[in-house]
């Protein structure tokens, strides 16, 4: 097993339409940095200091969607340690926890850090390019949509 020590721990949002039946995810579009400018991606950010995971969440929905949210179900990654619920790997440094989340207030545009959103059925969910290190994680998330 692959142990999360040492990496920087990252939240991402799984939004859905819908948390106990959801057929839509949102997709991100990076502005930033350049060799990652283009790429698709789960919004969330880094932890800061003194901030739990669902804090941080929050605060990035809402700096980077002005959206507030609810979270919903983990989805676990083979990142562990001490029997938490697991992280996904991006890259060698950092580990992203992920939740599925609903909005429920505002609705997501692109404030900062993305240019465009979209949201994608599960027809349609690799019809944009995923960060590669997202690949599996949206994988993951697949097997929540109907
Ligand atoms: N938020 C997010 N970051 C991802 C994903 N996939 C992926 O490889 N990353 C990378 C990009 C960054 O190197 C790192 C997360 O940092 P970030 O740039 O989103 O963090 P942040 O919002 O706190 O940004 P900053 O204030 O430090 O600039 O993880 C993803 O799905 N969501």
């Amino acid at each position: 097993m692959l142990a999360v020590v040492s990496r920087r721990l990252v939240v991402g949002a799984a939004l859905v339409d819908d948390l106990d039946q959801p057929t839509r995810l949102l997709a991100a579009r990076r502005t930033e940095p350049s060799h990652l400018a283009g790429g698709w991606e789960l919004p969330g950010g880094k932890v800061e200091e003194g901030e739990t995971l669902v804090e941080a969440v929050h605060r990035e929905l809402e700096e980077e969607l002005d959206v507030h949210i609810e979270l919903g179900v983990a989805v676990p990654g083979p990142l562990t340690t001490n029997g938490e619920v697991g992280a996904w790997p991006l890259g060698e440094s950092y580990a992203m926890h992920v939740r599925l989340a609903r909005v429920t207030h505002g609705e997501a545009r692109p404030v900062a850090e993305h240019d465009q959103v979209r949201w994608l059925t599960k027809q349609d969910l690799y019809d944009v390019d995923w960060l590669p290190d997202d690949l599996p994680v949206i994988r993951a998330v697949e097997t929540h949509l109907r």
